[in-house]
Formats: C-alpha cells, structure tokens, sequence
C-alpha cells in the first residue's frame, strides 16, 4: 500500500504535541532536528517537517496528505481542505486588542479606525459581518507593537495568556475566533484505510486522555452508591478482597466528572481512592 504524507510543524508551538501524539498511535519514526522528512517503520507513513503557515496549502495540493495544523492557520489560508479530528492542544484564541486606556464600549467603536494583524484574511471576515469597516494592516508578526508605534489603533492577534498583551500596553477587547491543533486531510481521502487506522488510533489516544482509570475500597453495604456516582465505560468491575464485606470497585471515568464527585464518594464510604492513567480507550 502506497505511504500516506502527514506534514507536522518543523519547530514552534506544535512541534512536540505533534510528535508526542503520533508516537502515542504506537508509531515508530526518528524526529532528528536536522531532518525535514522521514519515515514511519511501523506504518504506512512518512512525515513531513514544515513551516505551519505551509501546511494548509501543501495539503489543499496534494504534497501532504493529512496536516496537524492551528486552526487559525487553516482559516486564514483560505485551504479547501477537510477538517478530521480536533486535537486538544494548542488552544488560544485571536483576540482584538487596543491601548489600555481606550475607551472603547462596542465592537462598532472599531468603524473607521485601523487595526494591525497577520490574520487579514480572519478579520476581514469578520469585520463584514459585524458591518464594521476598518483598515487592516497586514503585518507578520510582532503584531502587539503596532499600536505603540502609531502604526495602527487597534490589534488582532492571538493570546493565550494575555502576558504580551499586557507587557505591550494593550488589554482585550473582543474575541474574535478560537483554535486549537486539528488533522486536516486533502479533499477525497476519507475512505482510505491507512487514514481509517491513523484516525482510530488518534481517537484512542484523545479517549484516554481524558478519562482515568479509578479503583477505590468500600464495604459492600456502601455499594449501590458508589456505583451510581461512578457510571463508567460499562458497569465497574467488583472484585472481593481479602477483608470479608470488602470490595474493590474497578472503573473508568471522565477525568472533569472525578474531581467534582471526590467529596461524594467519600462520603459514601469510599476508600484508598487510587487514579491511573490510561494510555489507550479502543470502543
Ligand atoms: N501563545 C500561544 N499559546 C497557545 N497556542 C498558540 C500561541 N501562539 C500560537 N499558538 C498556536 O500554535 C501555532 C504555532 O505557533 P508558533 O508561534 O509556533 O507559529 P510560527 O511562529 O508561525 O511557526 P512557524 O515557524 O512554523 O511558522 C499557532 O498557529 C497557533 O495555532
Ligand atoms: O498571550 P500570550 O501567552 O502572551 O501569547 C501570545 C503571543 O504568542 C504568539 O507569539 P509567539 O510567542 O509565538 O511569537 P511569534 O509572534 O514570533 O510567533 C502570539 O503571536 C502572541 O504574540
Ligand atoms: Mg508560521
């Protein structure tokens, strides 16, 4: 079977997640810093190292296969390309921004004023629907030093932290779009079977992730309770222990529901709480 392409970022905020996620699918490869290219040995791949705001294009043609790209990245580049699986990592979001002692009270307060950015594309997009006409500086980067400069009133970037903002004089002023890491495929890919496999595999992975694997100790008069607060993949698993009217409670559950019911637990009798990690959920 011919080797799908999957083109990942060289260097940057992507590059690691990137790897760490296909090396979490089990797959094989050496990520040496010099290498552009190279090749699966375990699977039907080879991965490509490029500068992110290449990727959408590389795949919108055909050179890559498959991307893991930003978001915001896809969107500005305008790329007619399939959007496969979000990933989790790399969230931020592109922020609009002004001098902190602005005074501005509505989005409409941009009308006629001029605003630096390396999205032109996002926010001309985005100023047509709020009917909001204001010139666009398109710039590549730095983007938070413009308004100090007197090179534009306004800023689009994106934030994460808020700390460049804040270092640069600037404070929020409306958000104008979200992104996260997602896989993106060139148009007509859908039914191959080494991205099926890929896909699966992915899915395992972000499965596992956020859910934890959870063993705890209760008398078996105290059962019913836990195992209503602890609905898992399946029913848990109960196995006696050595202690007569004792047993172990085996489940699997959503990492943001355990933290809200550890209290409640232990108010139904739960004890020597243990959470695992997980590295794989195939359903
Ligand atoms: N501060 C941030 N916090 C979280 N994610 C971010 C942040 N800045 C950018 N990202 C996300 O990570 C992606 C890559 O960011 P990075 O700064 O590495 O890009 P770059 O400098 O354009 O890299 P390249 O050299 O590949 O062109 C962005 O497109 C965005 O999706
Ligand atoms: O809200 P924060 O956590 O401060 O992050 C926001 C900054 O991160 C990105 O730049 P980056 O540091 O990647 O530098 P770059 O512009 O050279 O890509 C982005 O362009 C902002 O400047
Ligand atoms: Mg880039």
């Amino acid at each position: 079977m011919k080797n799908l392409k999957i083109a990942i970022q060289k260097s940057g905020r992507l590059n690691e997640k990137s790897v760490q996620l296909l090396k979490n699918c089990g797959l094989d490869f050496e990520n040496y810093k010099s290498s552009l290219i190279t090749i699966v040995s375990n699977f039907n791949l080879e991965i490509l190292f490029l500068r992110d705001d290449d990727i959408p294009d590389y795949v919108e043609q055909g050179i890559a296969d498959l991307g893991i790209v930003g978001e915001n990245v896809i969107d500005e580049s305008l790329a007619n390309v399939d959007y496969l699986q979000r990933l989790g990592f790399g969230k931020c979001t592109l922020k609009l921004a002004v001098p902190k002692d602005t005074n501005y009270n509505d989005i409409k307060d941009l009308d006629g004023k001029s605003i630096a950015t390396s999205y032109p594309n996002i926010l001309g997009k985005f100023l047509k629907e709020k009917q909001i006409s204001a010139e666009i500086h398109p710039i590549s980067g730095s983007v938070e030093i413009a308004p100090g400069l007197g090179l534009s009133e306004a800023i689009c970037d994106i934030v994460s932290t808020g700390g460049t903002l804040k270092n640069n004089g600037l404070k929020p002023f409306a958000d104008v779009s979200t992104s996260e890491a997602i896989l993106i495929g060139r148009a007509g890919l859908a039914e191959n079977p080494i991205l099926c496999e890929l896909l699966q595999r992915i899915q395992s992975v972000l499965r596992a992730k956020e859910t934890k694997y959870v063993v705890l100790n209760v008398e078996k008069t105290n059962l019913p309770q836990i195992t209503e607060l602890l609905k898992g993949v399946k029913s848990p698993t109960i196995v006696p222990l050595a202690e007569e009217g004792w047993v172990a409670v085996h489940t699997v559950i959503p990492e943001e529901d355990f933290w809200g019911k550890i209290n409640t637990l232990k108010s139904a009798g739960a004890q020597g709480i243990v959470v695992m990690p997980i590295e794989k959920i195939i359903l």
